[in-house]
């Protein structure tokens, strides 16, 4: 089962559009995990295990295991993932981007040594930087387009000539990633829930490719809003996260049960709206 087809079968036959980030902050860790012999994977293993049945993906985001040295817990967690929830993808949040020779490391790092089902990486070194994560062609490229935090207007929201015609950048990316990167029909986009406008924009150009969307939660992105922008005409086709409103919902001992109920609430206000 590729990447798309995974996420397919999360959102009808499991009925959710939700995504638990995994963004382990070792300072906001509940402190009595501080008597496991390893705090950050006991922590994160029971995030997973309360909220699986929820999600139709779960994304680690690498910064938070790199800076900490941690990226063999990474490995470790993502194969916890695949071996007792199968069937739920793992989206490596890297937003990776470089030129081509380097891009195929860096493929070789997200699908290869992580086992990753989907990577986000940055456009803006231009289309052939994507290449190589292409060429995986049952792996989940997820290209930036319009990002959850404002300083993505400095550029994203410049007009660019195109055919005579001007529109956003994010826009004419939108469209590249819809025709000529898609040719394996790997890519999907990441939209913020922060700009339902964009969403909907975005929507009218990629059809019913996937759209991973951040920003509700801690961000502030109006669920309502986000969902009805952006859902395709079945009521699906959203990959929304949470990471820190659910990873985080109390630092008691009921942590784990906390989160499950935060994350439950947040993909019953979901399917509230598709
Ligand atoms: O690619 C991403 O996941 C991403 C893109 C974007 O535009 N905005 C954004 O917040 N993210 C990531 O989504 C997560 C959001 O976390 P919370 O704000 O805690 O829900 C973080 O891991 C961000 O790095």
């Amino acid at each position: 089962m590729n990447y798309t087809q995974a996420l397919q079968t999360r959102w009808i036959n499991h009925n959710t559009l939700l995504c638990v980030g995994l963004d382990p902050d070792p300072r906001k860790i509940p402190a009595h995990l501080q008597d496991y012999d390893d705090p950050l994977l006991h922590f994160l293993r029971s995030i997973i295990d309360s909220t699986a049945d929820l999600v139709c993906a779960f994304k680690p985001q690498i910064a938070y295991f790199s800076a900490i040295h941690a990226e063999d817990k990474l490995e470790t967690l993502i194969d916890y993932i695949h071996h007792n929830y199968p069937g739920i993808p793992v989206i490596l949040d890297a937003k990776r981007g470089d030129i081509g020779a380097t891009a195929e490391q860096y493929a070789r790092e997200a699908f290869e040594r992580y086992k990753a089902d989907a990577v986000t990486v940055n456009p803006y070194m231009g289309g052939d930087t994507l290449e190589p994560y292409l060429a995986y062609s049952d792996k989940g490229v997820i290209v930036l387009c319009r990002t959850s935090n404002p300083g993505g207007d400095d550029f994203q929201m410049l007009p660019v000539p195109v055919n005579g015609q001007s529109q956003p950048l994010y826009q004419y990316v939108a469209h590249k990633a819809a025709t000529a990167w898609n040719r394996n029909g790997n890519v999907s986009l990441v939209v913020g829930a922060t700009y339902p406008a964009e969403l909907a924009a975005v929507r009218q150009i990629i059809g019913d490719m996937p759209l991973l969307v951040p920003g509700i939660g801690a961000q502030g992105g109006d669920v309502q809003a986000a969902v009805q922008a952006g859902k395709t005409p079945l009521g699906s086709g959203l990959v929304i996260n949470s990471s820190r409103a659910i990873l985080y919902a109390s630092q008691g001992a009921d942590f784990a049960d906390q989160a499950r109920a935060v994350a439950l609430a947040t993909q019953t206000e979901i399917n509230q709206y598709r």
